[in-house]
């Protein structure tokens, strides 16, 4: 059978869709689920290939109930992307901001100087920062901001009985994009007892995405760290600009976006007390 045009246009159609796809799903974490998804398929044909009937079988059953609790797990993925489709933004081809140096070691400053003041004056307050993994659905549960990064926006922000001093702070590049935002809680059984919702939420968002998360307690000052799961307590100021520098300035030995990063970073969650 030749090539002709409308296998052109097939291909081209989906290759549109598939790039729909990645940008809509890279912007969550349920990117993850799109890739074991993509696995499955591909695998799948090989077997229908194979000729191999029980275990094709198999993968058809797997492939149709998950299907279904897709639609269950990502519905608010997917009335974002319906949503998106409307506006006509899901094919714009945007490319990410890259802060200057001059304005990074700026930025630094000010959000280390903002956590400083809070521990010190023990106001509480968590400062997510996105990274790779977009947190789209933790934006939602907030107010959107969009605004420079000042400390004293943050401390304004954070401080007691204010609106949006509830919840979490999301930032993206230089930016502060929301604030007031629920994050899902750990039910890591070994956060220590006397750690509350605060320290949870914390850690429960940096075990779902590569987010760096500080965290400043209301009861003690302290500040902490979360990244991957782990809960990092008693950062002090140099720890600090040390985490902010490798949000911010990028080094050629850090182009791995996704070490930990390099001051002494325990494993365990509260073993450090
Ligand atoms: N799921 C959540 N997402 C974002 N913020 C949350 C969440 N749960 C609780 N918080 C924030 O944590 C506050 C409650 O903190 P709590 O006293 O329970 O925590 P803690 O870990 O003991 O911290 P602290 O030492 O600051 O008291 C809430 O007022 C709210 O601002």
């Amino acid at each position: 059978m030749a090539f002709n045009w409308v296998d052109a246009v097939d291909i081209i159609i989906v290759a549109l869709i598939l790039y729909w796809l990645i940008k809509l799903f890279s912007k969550t974490r349920a990117i993850r689920v799109l890739i074991g998804l993509g696995v499955i398929l591909i695998l799948a044909r090989v077997f229908v290939a194979l000729g191999l009937q029980t275990t094709t079988w198999l993968m058809n059953a797997v492939i149709s109930a998950g299907a279904v609790a897709i639609v269950i797990l990502f519905q608010p993925e997917i009335r974002r992307a319906l949503e998106a489709l409307g506006r006509g933004k899901i094919f714009s081809f945007a490319t990410k901001s890259r802060i200057e140096v001059q304005n990074a070691e700026h930025i630094i400053e000010e959000i280390s100087r903002a956590v400083l003041n809070m521990s010190k004056q023990k106001v509480g307050a968590i400062l997510v920062f996105e990274r790779k993994t977009g947190l789209a659905d933790v934006l939602d549960s907030g107010t959107m901001l969009d605004a420079d990064i000042s400390s004293e926006l943050i401390e304004n922000i954070f401080y007691p009985n204010t609106p949006l001093h509830d919840g979490a702070m999301i930032l993206r590049d230089d930016r502060i994009v929301a604030a007031g935002c629920f994050l899902p809680l750990s039910d890591n059984k070994q956060v220590a007892q006397e750690l509350g919702t605060r320290h949870r939420a914390s850690l429960g968002i940096s075990e779902v995405s590569d987010a760096y998360v500080i965290v400043v307690s209301e009861e003690k000052g302290i500040i902490s760290f979360a990244y991957d799961g782990v809960l990092k307590r008693y950062i002090d100021a140099k720890a600090l600009k040390e985490i902010l520098g490798e949000l911010y300035m990028p080094q050629p030995e850090n182009k791995d976006q996704g070490k930990i990063p390099s001051f002494k970073f325990k494993r365990k969650v509260g073993d450090d007390k």
